[in-house]
């Protein structure tokens, strides 16, 4: 096995190489939620299906703008005015009402005085004199693509399938997804934790980064250093689509993730990535399955499952963009000239600005909790000055892509 630590973009490459779609499922729209569509989606209707009124007030014949008119009747929504509006008359309608045919001016309610059914104008026209009225397909045409395939469906995108004519939306199926966690030095959350022992931490805050990206999610940890007990777990993964293991991924006598996943039937397609931290990543495949192998440092796994579990997770699904998405930002202080491994170093962003955590320990969850963002310094890169920009990506809610 080549040993030499990957540069993160091949190592990327190479785990969404791996990534099989998963079929797509026709599912009800909100069930679609924080999937991805697996075909454009084509508009089945025409937004707005005709000329609507964007204001509570009055419709007119165009160019009819001086008044006094009679008011002859009402177009409220989903109750339209039967007849035309000629010259000298206007029709009270209200916002989202049809506009009557023959109307071309839509006057605010706050611009007229009524008395009976006689309106005139206190206020002044609209101009252009269209200008309160949305006219047909404005939004959308029918047989229009409204969103692309590989579109992740989130709280607009729902809205709009649903004003598009769609009950249900084809997406792809959430990969099953097992997390296997192991070291015999881990104990159960709240439990009493002696100081040889340490909480184990990394199941919880895996299964919490993949909510929404992954469907069921088999939880098959903490599991001893122990190959019985390793081959045990691994059987339980099952049908799984990914295998997420933490821990035990380095050199040590007891690391026994390569040799559990050897006698499982995995097969190792890298290690080691040139990151810090998270260098002992592993990447391994067994037929379809494909196997994530984190280094069991906290902030190692975190930033590694960031980098490469949630992108493969969106990649099975068909995502357009399943890498996590960098954004740019001014370090508060200077940094130190580069490792020699891109390092991670977390920090806070304030929408501008970032402060990078002195704390780089890659147990440390004080400093990781406190951060917000993900700052990228290049390997070798020089020293940087308070000022200078870098790249940072957004962790909260677990990463954002
Ligand atoms: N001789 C070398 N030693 C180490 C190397 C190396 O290259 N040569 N790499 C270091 C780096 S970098 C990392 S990262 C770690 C990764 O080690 P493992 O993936 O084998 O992880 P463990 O040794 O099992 O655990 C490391 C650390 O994390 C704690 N841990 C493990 N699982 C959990 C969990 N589920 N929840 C919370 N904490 C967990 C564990 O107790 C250890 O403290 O190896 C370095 N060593
Ligand atoms: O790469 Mo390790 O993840 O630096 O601590």
């Amino acid at each position: 096995m080549n040993r030499t630590p990957l540069p993160l973009e091949e190592a990327q490459a190479r785990v969404l190489a791996l990534a099989a779609l998963t079929q797509a499922q026709e599912t009800p729209i909100e069930a679609a939620l924080g999937r991805y569509l697996a075909a454009p989606l084509l508009a089945r209707r025409t937004q707005p299906a005709a000329d609507l009124s964007a204001m509570d007030g009055y419709a007119l014949a165009p160019g009819d703008l001086a008044g006094p008119w009679d008011i002859v009747g009402e177009s409220a929504a989903g109750h339209p005015f039967a007849g035309a509006v000629r010259l000298g008359q206007a029709v009270r309608i209200s916002t989202g009402a049809l506009v009557p045919d023959d109307a071309g001016v839509v006057l605010c309610q706050e611009d007229t005085k009524r008395d009976g059914n006689r309106l005139t104008l206190t206020g002044t026209p609209p101009k252009p004199e269209g200008r309160h009225i949305r006219r047909k397909g404005l939004d959308f045409r029918d047989g229009d693509t409204v969103l692309p395939a590989g579109t992740r469906i989130g709280a607009a995108q729902l809205a709009l399938a649903i004003a598009a004519g769609h009950g249900a939306l084809s997406v792809h199926r959430r990969p099953r997804l097992a997390i296997l966690d192991s070291g015999d030095e881990l104990i159960a959350p709240g439990l009493p934790c002696p100081p040889d022992r340490l909480p184990a931490s990394n199941g919880a805050m895996l299964g919490a980064m993949v909510n929404g990206l992954a469907g069921e999610v088999l939880r098959l940890g903490p599991v001893a250093d122990d190959l019985h007990a390793l081959d045990a777990a691994l059987v339980r993964a099952g049908d799984a689509d990914v295998i997420v293991t933490s821990g035990g991924a380095s050199v040590g006598d007891h690391d026994l993730i390569q040799p559990a996943l050897a006698r499982w039937g995995a097969q190792v397609d890298f290690w080691k990535v040139a990151i810090r931290p998270g260098k002992p990543l592993l990447v391994a495949k067994r037929g379809a399955q494909v196997v994530i192998g984190l280094p069991g440092n906290p902030v190692s796994s975190f930033v590694t499952a960031h980098l490469f579990l949630l992108p493969l997770l969106r990649a099975m699904q068909g995502a357009a963009d399943p890498l996590p998405r960098e954004a740019q930002a001014y370090l508060t202080e200077p940094l130190g000239s580069g490792a020699d491994r891109r390092e991670f170093i977390r920090g806070w962003w304030d929408g501008h600005d970032v402060m990078p955590r002195p704390m780089r320990d890659s147990s440390a969850l004080a400093a990781m909790a406190a951060s917000n963002c993900l700052i990228e310094h290049d390997a070798h890169a020089p020293a940087l000055k308070a000022g200078d920009p870098v790249r940072i990506h957004l962790i909260e809610n677990g990463g954002s892509a």
